[in-house]
């Protein structure tokens, strides 16, 4: 008797999951629906103050009140490498530059966003310390990147940790910018990451991204993931970035 009641009782527990579950991803839905009915481009008009803007003026590759000793220490330290002009310094303009030519290029069924509605990019959509803190360095001679990153508490996996995919995220970006700089416009074609061990929300990690080959339009990078002291190695990832075949994306 008391086992047939708990069979039922865990049976209903599963249906009202199940049916909250449900309704939770209706709901979901229909609001992306409401907010793609109001206007057929992305993003929806009031997605609130969390946004930074593609219009702003702003460098957010500087210090700000949000960055620790240590991201400030290290960026310090990278600016005066930049110096003898060895390594050099990448603005937030130098990237947005990047995202405007890059936004010119035509691609099959693609609709670009209308000017000046679309955010920044993808690492700049938090506010200041929530999300995406960093600043990259560039060696032209050496063909590598330095980014100097910090994520914040928007980019937590589990939990006081961050999530794999804000880690990869900012690897591919960084890397992006090192083979687009190197022989022009390029897409990731694949990126195989190694988690190592875990990054705690709020601590300062240095990905370091070279150039290993190039071959015709493929450009073979590597790149890892190091705590603050280099003592920790968090992740490894190599990677593929094939150059536009722009005639072949115009059509
Ligand atoms: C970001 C900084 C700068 C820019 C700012 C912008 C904004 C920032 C945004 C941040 C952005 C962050 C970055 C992002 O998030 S980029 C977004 C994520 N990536 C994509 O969406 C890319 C989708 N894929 C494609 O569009 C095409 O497949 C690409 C463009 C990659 C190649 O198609 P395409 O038609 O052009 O070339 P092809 O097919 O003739 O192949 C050419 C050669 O490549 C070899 N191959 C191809 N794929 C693979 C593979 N998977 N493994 C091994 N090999 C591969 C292939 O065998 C051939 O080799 P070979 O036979 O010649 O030897």
């Amino acid at each position: 008797m008391r086992e047939g009641l708990r069979a039922t009782l865990a049976v209903s527990a599963g249906f009202w999951c199940a049916l909250g579950e449900m309704l939770r991803s209706c709901a979901a839905r229909l609001r992306m629906l409401g907010a793609l009915r109001k206007d057929e481009h992305w993003p929806a008009r009031n997605l609130g103050p969390a946004l930074r803007w593609f219009s702003s003026e702003k460098d957010f590759c500087l210090p700000n009140p949000s960055w620790s000793e240590d991201l400030r220490h290290l960026f310090h330290q990278f600016m005066k490498k930049c110096e003898d002009g060895s390594w050099t310094y990448i603005s937030e303009k130098e990237m947005l530059d990047l995202q405007k030519k890059a936004s010119e290029l035509s691609f099959q069924n693609v609709k670009p966003m209308k000017k000046k509605q679309f955010p920044s990019t993808l690492t700049r959509n938090f506010q200041e310390g929530l999300g995406f803190e960093y600043a990259m360095f560039y060696n032209k001679d050496e063909r590598r990147i330095v980014c100097l990153f910090q994520g914040g508490p928007l980019l937590q996996g589990f939990p006081g940790l961050l999530h794999g995919g804000a880690i990869v995220t900012m690897v591919d970006y960084s890397i992006s910018i090192l083979s687009t700089k190197t022989i022009g416009f390029t897409m990731t074609a694949y990126i195989n990451i190694t988690y190592k061990r875990p990054i705690p929300i709020g601590s300062v990690v240095v990905i370091n991204g070279q150039v290993d080959k190039i071959e015709e339009r493929k450009v073979f990078l590597s790149s890892s993931v190091h705590s603050a002291d280099e003592k920790t190695l968090y992740s490894e990832a190599t990677s593929l970035f094939v150059q536009l075949n722009l005639e072949k994306s115009e059509t």
